[in-house]
């Protein structure tokens, strides 16, 4: 997007990100390799040459975007090596961005050749289940965490147009609630999709019986219903993204009361056409002025060609944030993450340390 600042870094603290998609986010160079070694032929075989097939140039629609997944999917789907390194890989990118703890999101389903119908990405039948498909990536994740640092969880996904996959999501939650994976969501979109499937509803309800945090993509490009739907019927602890909640003032003002969670994605919501292409009419803005709760995230940096820097960078120059409103709302992001009690307090106080913001006791 040429009328973007260039990756300055405005905040070059440790951050929080509570929203971005693990396909959304694999390196090109990742791809290309893969391709290779796996004999796929790709439309280009340069990062160059393929970052411009993948990347979204200008504002599309939600669905036009969903549909860029599929120049790249099929080449690392059922291929194990390929899910531990891009999992893996991820998390050097979040380190080098500043994030000190990220969860991260993805359908096992999508990344899987056999126990899924239909298969996905034309994929011949293999041996790769989700359930592998959600070891793989938490091993990726786990060596990344050792190697780079930092703190990483991960979000399984629901898809609004794929029901009968819902009920495995939830189970593979349950299964491995120790193993890193902290949530589910409901992803996919919600403009064709505007009501949650009763197969949704089902596997929400089991997630509250098991004490499985929620997140739903709701009022993104869908109506303010589907954030009341997310919030009162699937019981969602948080929202993805949220910019429409603005059109139902009652839903906006009790969403505000409870302290609800928004996480918001930037350049992802000009790029899907979510929100108005001119950052400084942005939906974050109000939300900054009525000291609302939410994060800033990339979403899917690989088809946006962003990083989380530009993120921030957008939100300072167009919207006027400052360091201090940074600073705030990745403490409110650090008190609305998945985490166990005790983890989330040690990760709220190594920001309110890195922020200079520890108060002496001392009397
Ligand atoms: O911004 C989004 N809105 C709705 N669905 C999305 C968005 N970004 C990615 N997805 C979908 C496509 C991915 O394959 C899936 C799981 O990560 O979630």
């Amino acid at each position: 997007m040429a009328e973007l600042p260039s990756d300055q870094v405005v905040f070059n603290k440790p951050k929080v990100e509570l929203h971005v998609h693990l396909d959304g986010a694999i390196r090109v160079q990742t791809i290309l390799d893969v391709a290779k070694r796996r004999g796929i032929s790709l439309p280009a075989n340069t990062v160059e040459g393929m970052t411009q097939i993948i990347i979204l140039q200008q504002p599309a629609t939600l669905t036009q975007f969903l549909g860029k997944f599929a120049e790249y999917m099929h080449v690392v789907a059922g291929d194990r090596a390929a899910i531990k390194r891009i999992a893996y890989e991820f998390v050097e990118d979040k380190a080098k961005e500043g994030v000190i703890y990220v969860e991260v999101r993805y359908s096992p389903h999508f990344l899987a050749n056999t126990k899924v119908y239909p298969i996905p990405w034309d994929q011949a039948e293999g041996d790769l289940s989700p359930d592998e498909v959600v070891h793989l990536v938490n091993v990726g994740l786990s060596e990344g965490e050792r190697d780079f640092k930092i703190k990483a969880r991960s979000i399984l996904c629901c898809m609004r147009h794929m029901p009968n996959w819902s009920m495995d999501v939830v189970e593979l939650c349950k299964k491995y609630q120790q193993g890193g994976v902290v949530a589910i969501d409901l992803a996919g979109d919600e403009s064709l999709n505007s009501e949650a499937n009763p197969e949704h509803r089902k596997a929400y309800e089991e997630a509250v019986r098991f004490g499985i945090h929620r997140t739903v993509h709701a009022g993104e490009v869908g109506p303010s219903s589907v954030v009341k739907e997310a919030v009162e019927v699937l019981k969602a602890e948080r929202v993805g993204h949220g910019y429409r909640t603005l059109e139902d003032q009652v839903l906006y003002k009790n969403l505000l009361a409870q302290n609800m969670h928004f996480e918001v994605c930037p350049i992802s919501s000009k790029l899907t056409s979510a929100c108005d292409p001119d950052f400084t009419k942005h939906p974050v803005i109000r939300f900054r002025k009525d000291k609302a709760n939410y994060s800033l995230n990339t979403d899917d940096p690989l088809i946006f060609n962003s990083t989380l820097h530009l993120d921030y960078s957008i939100a300072h120059k167009y919207m006027g944030f400052t360091e201090d409103e940074f600073k705030r709302l990745n403490i409110g992001s650090a008190k609305s993450c998945f985490l166990p009690e005790k983890e989330k307090k040690e990760l709220v106080h190594r920001l309110y340390e890195a922020y200079g913001m520890v108060r002496s006791t001392a009397f």
